[in-house]
């Protein structure tokens, strides 16, 4: 596919987010941006492993990754020259948009790409579709997001991915032309087509959705339920004294969101989690956006169900489908690692700050996306 911006990118690939957690101390320590050297050469640390034995250093691993996991709002800091740490920050965001070039200014050789073929598409919501806010149950998209989501949802197959429920994901989107996929890919309703690898699946079911339509339920993680219920209620009950932290019951996942936490609770809040995790080996702890996430472990994630619901829709292994993914959070990378490496599409990552990646495109923020909907929409009626 001769599509990759990047082709010779010295990004590492490894998923380890840029350390933002600089920004806003001393004018004397390096700020998050100095983790790259001038010709965008990450050197920022591989993976950390969290050893098993104390408890302390898993705790600052993940009090690290905490700090590390969304790049703080600007505030105005009087220690720093913030005039002179924001055109850094510009200079910076302006090299890195070269490797990740914007999907809107590369939208012509985007559809120069896709002509003549199927553009399927799949989006994230929070951060994506929706921008990030304070409340998890305040993350309302605007109606003209709605309305571009609609008017794409008519000309290509467009499916949502997201963490959230399926219920409550999409509830919020509130459209029934769509494919949903809750909980991180492990509640997905598809089509029903004549795929005999998706209608022969264990974890694959006939079922009628709301509007009374044949579908294909597909949940992975179905025997995890009661486990998932039960450390739900476990967490609500021992993070409820943490100022401003809210546990999410994804239905296969959990959430437990500290972007309203004092950051000196931070560490107390990853305590609490891995203290109940140690009771379920079968369950495993993962981070995004000022957020932990606990869901079982079992090989299924985000990219998995992009393949999955390619398959149900008939357009997998095909030379004339053109699958985009856009997503701003972690685990979005499992859908365009998913793309990228198999060559069959690409992913565009939601973000005004730069960041390891594994998309081939940027774009700034929901209201891009909203741009970049449009304008495919505008584009496919030129070409019929
Ligand atoms: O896959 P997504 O659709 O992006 O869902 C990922 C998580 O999104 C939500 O949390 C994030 O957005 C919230 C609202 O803007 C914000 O308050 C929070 O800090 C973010 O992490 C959702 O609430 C989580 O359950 C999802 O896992």
């Amino acid at each position: 596919m001769d599509l990759k911006p990047n082709l010779n990118s010295p990004v590492l690939a490894d998923q380890v987010p840029v350390n933002m957690s600089n920004l806003g101390r001393s004018a004397t320590s390096a700020p998050y941006w100095a983790a790259f050297s001038s010709n965008l050469h990450l050197t920022i640390p591989k993976r950390r492993t969290f050893p098993n034995k104390l408890d302390d250093v898993r705790i600052s691993g993940w009090l690290d990754a905490m700090q590390e996991s969304s790049p703080p709002r600007k505030k105005i800091n009087k220690d720093i020259n913030f005039d002179t740490a924001s055109e850094e920050a510009d200079a910076l965001y302006l090299s890195w948009v070269k490797i990740y070039p914007s999907a809107i200014s590369s939208f012509e050789k985007i559809t120069n790409y896709a002509k003549g073929k199927t553009v399927a598409l799949f989006l994230d919501y929070d951060g994506t579709l929706s921008p990030i806010v304070d409340n998890p149950e305040h993350a309302f998209m605007s109606s003209a997001m709605r309305t571009a989501v609609k008017n794409a949802a008519g000309y290509f197959p467009t499916a949502i991915i997201s963490g959230r429920s399926r219920d409550k994901v999409h509830g919020f989107v509130g459209l029934n032309e769509l494919y949903y996929a809750g909980s991180h890919g492990m509640d997905i309703i598809g089509p029903v087509k004549d795929s005999k690898r998706v209608s022969n699946h264990p974890n694959s079911i006939r079922s009628t959705d709301e509007q009374g339509k044949e579908v294909n339920l597909f949940q992975p993680a179905s025997e995890f339920l009661p486990m998932i219920d039960e450390v739900f209620r476990s967490l609500i009950k021992n993070t409820k004294d943490i100022l401003g932290s809210k546990v999410e019951n994804n239905k296969f996942c959990v959430s437990v969101h500290y972007r309203l936490v004092d950051e000196k609770s931070w560490d107390l809040i990853a305590q609490r989690v891995l203290d109940i995790l140690k009771d379920y080996p079968r369950l495993r702890l993962t981070y995004g956006r000022k957020v932990l996430e606990i869901r079982p472990v079992i090989d299924w994630n985000k990219g998995r169900a992009v393949e999955f619901l390619l398959e149900s829709l008939g357009l997998n292994d095909r030379d004339d489908v053109l699958p985009i993914y856009v997503g701003d959070d972690r685990t979005d990378e499992d859908a365009f690692k998913v793309l990228r490496v198999g060559g069959k599409g690409f992913g565009i990552l939601v973000s005004s700050v730069p960041k390891e990646t594994n998309a081939y495109y940027s774009l700034r923020e929901p209201l891009e996306v909203m741009d970049f909907l449009i304008s495919l929409v505008r584009w496919k009626k030129t070409e019929m």
